[in-house]
């Protein structure tokens, strides 16, 4: 029965190497349960310890670095067989130090996409792998209405060009409604030049279904999520995200398997002036529960993308301002 099983909290390092987008892993000890499974490098939280302190001490006694730059970034819980973990993981984005085996075990860097390639991940490492192949930032489309497709489509290139690989297309104003005969042409041409930058495309559920398997899966409304009884599109080869406004909606994408949350809107912003902002310590306690990557929506800029990390967000998504 679960409620025999043991409970640890663990914290958990993803340390990243910003320039090559490699990831640190390393294999677990010989003597230890699951040897010589692939992990991220980290440990169980003392009694008295917070997760920060917890992640620097592990990170010490294992690989010899001393962490100066940390935010917390999904912490969620899985069930072993014999156990039940809860994971706390932390990027770690600066150090001091190079990275040494301490405790005999093998190190590697890695891109996500090639971790399989070492040899037998832990089962909970998989999401956080598939998870940092997300981009820190979130392009919104705008468009508005036909006359500014020339525009928008400059815009689009140039977002690319700045590097941007995440794309949503939602035009919930389009003067011929939203499943116009005119937008799906536009969203064709954007998905065309979003590949060809090796970028993916997210269709809001505010369009047609039909429309989403045409692009890399679906940005479902909080209430679109709600009436869903299931993910909508496979997780193999779609991406399903989830728009949240509330612990209850983010409790609802992890229900639906989502791969993350846009949550917000954060700071105040024109698209929605007559709303309330979250503010950033509640945007923090909602992200918190969400054990998906989050990003953080409203009020969004380059600028803002720090503060949005130290309060636990995957990255940044808005219409501007991002690349
Ligand atoms: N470090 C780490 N532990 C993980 C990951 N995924 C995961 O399920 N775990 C589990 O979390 C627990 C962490 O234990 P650990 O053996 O690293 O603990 P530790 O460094 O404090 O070692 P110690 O108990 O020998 O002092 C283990 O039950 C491990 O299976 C992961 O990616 N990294
Ligand atoms: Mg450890």
């Amino acid at each position: 029965m679960s409620e025999a099983k043991p409970y640890i909290k663990v914290v958990v390092g993803a340390i990243l190497n910003q320039q090559t987008g490699e990831v640190l892993l390393g294999q677990r000890p010989k003597g230890k349960p699951w040897e010589d499974w692939w992990e991220f490098p980290g440990g169980k939280i003392e009694s008295g310890e917070t997760e920060k302190q917890a992640l620097v001490r592990e990170l010490k006694e294992e690989l010899g670095i001393d962490v100066h730059t940390c935010t917390p970034w999904v912490t969620f819980t899985y069930e072993y067989p014999k156990t039940v973990v809860n994971l706390a993981f932390w990027r770690v984005t600066g150090w001091t130090g190079t990275p040494t085996s301490l405790e005999e075990q093998r190190l590697a860097w890695t891109t996500p996409a090639g971790a399989a390639e070492l040899g037998e991940l832990l089962p909970a490492s998989l999401p956080p792998l598939r998870w940092l192949t997300l981009p820190e930032h979130y392009a919104l489309s705008a468009i508005g209405s036909p006359e500014n497709i020339e525009s928008w489509l400059a815009t689009l290139q140039q977002q690319l060009d700045n590097g941007i690989r995440l794309v949503q297309l939602r035009e919930p104003a389009w003067p011929d409604g939203t499943a116009a005969a005119s937008l799906k042409a536009v969203f064709g041409q954007a998905i065309e030049i979003c590949h060809a930058a090796g970028a993916r495309v997210l269709i809001n559920s505010v369009h047609p279904k039909a429309w989403w398997k045409q692009a890399d899966g679906v940005q479902l409304r909080a209430q679109d999520a709600l009436l869903a009884e299931a993910r909508p599109l496979p997780q193999d080869n779609y991406l399903v995200a989830v728009s949240a406004h509330n612990t209850a909606d983010v409790l609802y994408a992890q229900v639906l398997g989502a791969d993350f949350v846009v949550l917000g809107h954060v700071l105040d912003t024109p698209s929605h002036p007559d709303q309330a902002a979250l503010g950033w310590e509640a945007f923090a306690a909602i992200a918190h529960e969400a054990g998906l990557p989050v990003y953080a929506i409203g009020g969004q800029s380059a600028a803002t993308l720090a503060t949005a990390q130290e309060h636990g967000a995957h990255g940044i998504a808005a219409i501007r301002g991002l690349a």
